[in-house]
């Protein structure tokens, strides 16, 4: 199977950090799976993510997303940009502006410039909008405003937007770290469900190694920006994730966030 994503001995250290965020970084996310990293605060999941994101610069090593080289020097080439979707914790939506909206704006990426400028959909924009907001059922809210609906159903637009922008790449950094455990899998299903649907790959980082083992196929384990495992779900180890998380301090708690 060819890979979504590959990267090879990349160490990364953000300005002004003492120590590198990622440290001899290698690996390798199958086309079409859903992948989940899971590690204490700290250990370099969000980084990971940003990185194939193409957000970071300055790294070392080689990183390739969708079959397009990244370099350290410069960002992705723009015409590459819309097939990675990123799904952010806390939601990143336009809160006073409606569900419609929002989702609509998972489009502008595939937008001509000037189409994109004055907002203006398209049919197939909308045709695209409708299945995302069906598919996350949340059709019927389509009109309500961000900023009246709950955690999980901001989380349910945070990833129709997302699956608007019709990504063959999802990254999603601790999408459901803030929902009750019922609404969390429940969002994993739809996320990874709806990655699976459209044939694309999803990399999403947890706390929870329960949820996890239910929604990915394979598990990458990191700890001090090292991958420490990348095992398929079926051989995951006990030991080596409780090793995981031992000793990992106050900062591996649920959701808590490294200082930044
Ligand atoms: N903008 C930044 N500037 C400096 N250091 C940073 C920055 N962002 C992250 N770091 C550091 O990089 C390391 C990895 O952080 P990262 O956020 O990637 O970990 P994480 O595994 O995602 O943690 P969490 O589970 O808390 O989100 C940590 O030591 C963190 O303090």
């Amino acid at each position: 199977m060819s890979a979504a994503a590959r990267i090879d001995d990349l160490s990364f250290a953000h300005p002004g950090a003492a120590l590198p965020a990622l440290e001899r970084v290698s690996l390798s996310i199958p086309s079409g799976e859903s992948v989940a990293l899971l590690g204490p605060s700290g250990a370099g999941k969000t980084t990971l993510l940003a990185l194939l994101d193409g957000r970071l610069q300055g790294w070392r090593g080689r990183v390739s997303v969708l079959g397009t080289a990244f370099y350290p020097d410069r960002a992705p080439p723009r015409p590459c940009r819309p097939d990675t979707g990123f799904v952010f914790q806390e939601f990143a939506l336009v809160e006073r502006s409606t569900v419609l909206r929002n989702v609509l704006n998972g489009r502008l990426g595939r937008m001509p410039p000037l189409r994109a400028l004055s907002g203006q959909a398209s049919a197939h924009d909308m045709t695209v909008v409708r299945a995302a907001l069906a598919d996350c059922g949340i059709a019927d809210l389509a009109e309500r405003r961000v900023d009246s609906l709950s955690g999980g159903q901001r989380q349910r637009v945070a990833i129709a937007r997302c699956l608007a922008q019709e990504p063959r790449l999802i990254l999603a950094d601790e999408p459901v770290s803030n929902l009750d455990p019922a609404r969390a899998g429940e969002i994993l299903s739809l996320l990874t469900g709806a990655a699976r649907m459209r044939g694309a790959t999803a990399l999403f980082s947890s706390h929870q190694p329960d949820l996890a083992r239910r929604f990915a196929q394979r598990i990458i384990g990191m700890r001090n920006g090292r991958i420490v495992f990348d095992v398929p779900t079926s051989e995951l180890d006990e030991d080596a994730t409780a090793d995981l998380y031992r000793d990992a301090g106050p900062m591996s708690g649920i959701g808590l966030r490294a200082v930044r």
